[in-house]
């Protein structure tokens, strides 16, 4: 029986059709629909004990389940697009993402075409295993603090690499601790006394016919982390070296080069280059952000649509708890969000596409912007996601306390995203130098583009005051991108007037980081809102589609509005006034989306497997199946349970000697 049934009667629009908006295309839809029902119907890729799981028990499973997933993909000849798909929806971190997600692109983006030619070959059949060896115990976002040294020893063409103090450990990546049996090391180039800077090697870690160590190196896993299952199944590993020897030819040569005399020479590549994998994977991250939040707000909605607390009458039903409007305001714009990461996330992954293409024609114009955008995008989508999903939780009330609510587990999974591949506050501040340097050349007249072409009208910006006297008002586009461009433009300046007082940038860089992240983080909002905007100026098929979307985009904005309306006040492009008209058309939003909620959420195409959800399951059967889970708990193996004897009926039994008691 379909619990959920009457709420999918009311929507207003055609599910089918979302369906393939969420997908990016048919062709897309089809595939992830296919590729999810091929894992959910798989016993292959069970999870539901994962959360009970002792962490060697876990570790074990993971690496069946990768296995597994490998021939799964061979048998079934499956096409890259399908395995990534597969990837996704077997839902377990794995070493593998470190080996496909980063060993092979550092060496695709840092590789000459002779190192491609050898490595890649190999590392596509996984006849080696690759991780990404960059941070170390003792730095992580400064990069340029590393360690790890890679000497050239002339005599006999090899750099020695090698780890001269405990904080030179690599410490965190994953894949090292118990699988790799190479990684891309990024170590401090030496040659001839001199230094040269951070570069990357390919280093062979592991013995490929027993898994032993090679001479020199010491590795292993770091240890538990936060949550049960979760990330526990990443081998995050430490590794030092001791003066271990590879050839001159395993630096990654594209960027710079060592000649066989011991020469540097930079090609006319950007060093920044050196840094590609990790732009590479935050345009990644941006993009499976919006699955992250879809995934928890979707058990979040149907669980608020079966739940009922208070407000019978008559001896009637009680109130659902989708129908406060507190639980709509907290729930509908993360809705809204997660549509508005995705489409953010395509537009990132296009701008990724287009700047490698473009430095593969040695033109590096837009490289900077590319960094800005997936670094600031990075921050803000994850950090809004990661708060999303724990926002889910306490919607949840008590239930999304159980893991088998799935919300436990899918919190901690992601929340390290806020973290891995740069601190969300480190890469901000990258986001907030881009801006000071625009800002700064606006006189000069270089035409900013792309992101930053609104700074073009920093004139018309800094004067333009808010148009708005009809709540409806907020509905238009113009008048909202202008809403936020002003807002954006004015802190950006704020901030570079500020800084112009300090006769030494940096210290003054330092001293206004704070406002600083702020001007950041409404730059990265304005650019998830003209996406979403511009997304609606395509032609969008399908009954009711395009205004479901329409309803959500200003969910989006007029919630970002409400949120940081000091901010638009403080500006003073705004009204008191219109930012209380502002929050009428929110409300009446949260109206027009109720009904299709249900529906919304149905829109993303998620299996029960995937969820992984008592409380989110598709057919809303939420009490039975809570009900019966209880009682599969190992400890309910057992009615009297293990220590019983040992611990409790001692107590029960003894005699007290204190009157008082
Ligand atoms: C059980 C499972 C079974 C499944 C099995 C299936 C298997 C089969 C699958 C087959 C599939 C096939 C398909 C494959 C699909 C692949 C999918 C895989 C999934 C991918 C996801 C990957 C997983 C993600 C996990 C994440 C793991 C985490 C990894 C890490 O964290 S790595 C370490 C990251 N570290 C950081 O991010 C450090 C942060 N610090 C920095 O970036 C920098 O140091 C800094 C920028 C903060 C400062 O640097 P520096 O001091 O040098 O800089 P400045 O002086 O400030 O700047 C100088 C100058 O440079 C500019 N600049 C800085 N950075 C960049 C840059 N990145 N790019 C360009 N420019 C940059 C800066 O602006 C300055 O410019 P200017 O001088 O001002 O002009
Ligand atoms: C689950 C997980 C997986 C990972 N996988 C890998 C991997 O595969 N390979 C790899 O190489 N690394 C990996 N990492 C490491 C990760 O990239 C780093 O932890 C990350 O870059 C943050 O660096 P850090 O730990 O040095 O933090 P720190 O920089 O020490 O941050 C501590 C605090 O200091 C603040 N801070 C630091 N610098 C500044 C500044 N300049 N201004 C203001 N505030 C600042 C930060 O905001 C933060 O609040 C992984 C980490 C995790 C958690």
């Amino acid at each position: 029986m379909d619990y959920l049934a009457d709420e999918r009667k009311k929507a207003e629009f055609d599910v089918d059709e979302m369906k393939i908006v969420w997908a990016g295309s048919r062709h897309a839809f089809e595939v992830s629909d296919r590729i999810s029902k091929l894992v959910a119907n798989d016993p292959g890729f069970r999870k539901d004990t994962r959360t009970m799981l002792a962490r060697k028990e876990l570790f074990k499973n993971t690496l069946r389940k990768a296995a597994y997933a490998w021939k799964r993909i061979h048998d079934l000849h499956l096409s890259e697009e399908e395995a990534s798909r597969l990837r996704f929806y077997v839902d377990e971190p794995a070493y593998t993402d470190l080996h496909w997600g980063m060993f092979v692109p550092a060496i695709k983006g840092q590789g000459t075409d002779e190192q491609q030619k050898k490595w890649l070959p190999l590392a596509y059949k996984m006849q080696i295993i690759g991780c990404y060896a960059q941070t170390e115990l003792g730095h992580g976002s400064n990069v340029q603090g590393l360690e790890t040294t890679a000497t050239f020893d002339p005599q006999t063409d090899e750099f020695v690499i090698h780890s001269p103090t405990l904080t030179s450990s690599k410490w965190w990546p994953g894949g090292l601790g118990k699988v790799s049996t190479h990684g891309v090391v990024y170590a401090r180039l030496i040659i001839n006394g001199e230094e040269h800077g951070i570069h990357g090697f390919i280093v062979q870690l592991r013995s490929l016919e027993d898994h032993l160590p090679l001479p020199g190196v010491t590795v292993g896993d770091i240890g538990m982390k936060f949550g049960n299952g979760a990330y526990n199944t990443m081998d995050n590993g430490v590794l030092r070296f001791d003066h271990v020897r590879i050839p001159r030819n395993q630096m990654l040569m594209r960027v710079s080069q060592v000649t066989r005399d011991g020469k540097y020479k930079q090609s006319d590549v950007p060093r920044q280059l050196v840094y590609g994998t990790m732009v590479y994977v935050r345009q990644t991250i941006v993009a499976d952000a919006s699955c992250a939040l879809s995934r928890a707000v979707t058990i979040a909605t149907r669980y608020s649509a079966v739940r009922r607390q208070f407000g019978s009458q008559n001896g009637g039903p009680e109130t659902q708890v989708i129908d406060y409007k507190t639980q709509q305001n907290r729930l509908f714009p993360l809705l809204a969000s997660a549509y508005a990461f995705k489409f953010v996330g395509e537009w990132l992954t296009w701008l990724y596409n287009d700047v490698t293409q473009r430095l593969q024609a040695s033109d590096f114009s837009t490289l900077p912007e590319a960094h800005a955008c997936t670094a600031g995008l990075k921050s803000l989508t994850t950090t809004a996601t990661a708060d999303g999903i724990e926002e889910c939780r306490k919607l949840c009330g008590g239930h999304g306390y159980l893991c088998s609510s799935g919300l436990p587990e899918l919190f901690a999974v992601y929340v390290p995203a806020c973290t891995y591949e740069g601190d969300n506050t480190v890469l901000l501040l990258q986001v907030a130098r881009f801006l000071m340097k625009t800002v700064s050349q606006l006189g000069s007249g270089k035409k900013p583009l792309g992101t930053i072409s609104y700074m073009g009208k920093i004139e018309h910006l800094m004067q333009s005051r808010c148009t708005v006297q009809k709540a409806e008002d907020w509905l238009k586009p113009s008048q909202v991108l202008e809403a936020f461009e002003a807002r954006a433009v004015k802190m950006a300046v704020s901030c570079a007037k500020n800084l112009s007082k300090f006769t030494n940038p940096e210290e003054g860089f330092a001293e206004l980081s704070a406002d600083l992240v702020e001007a950041a983080v409404a730059h990265c909002q304005l650019i998830v809102v003209s996406k979403f905007i511009d997304k609606l100026q395509q032609d969008i098929p399908g009954k009711g589609v395009k205004q479901q979307l329409e309803a959500l985009c200003g969910i989006y904005y007029l919630y970002l509005l409400h949120k940081h309306q000091g901010d638009f006040l403080a500006t003073s492009y705004l009204t008191p006034k219109q930012a209380a008209l502002a929050n009428d058309q929110l409300r009446a939003l949260y109206t027009k989306v109720r009904p299709n909620a249900v529906a919304l959420v149905d829109s993303f195409n998620y299996t029960d497997h995937f969820l992984g959800s008592i409380l989110g399951c598709y057919d809303g059967n939420v009490y039975p199946k809570l009900y019966d889970a209880a009682w599969k708990d190992p400890l309910n193996d057992s009615v009297v349970p293990e220590g019983y004897h040992e611990y409790v009926r001692p107590l029960l039994k003894q005699q007290l000697h204190t009157a008082k008691l």
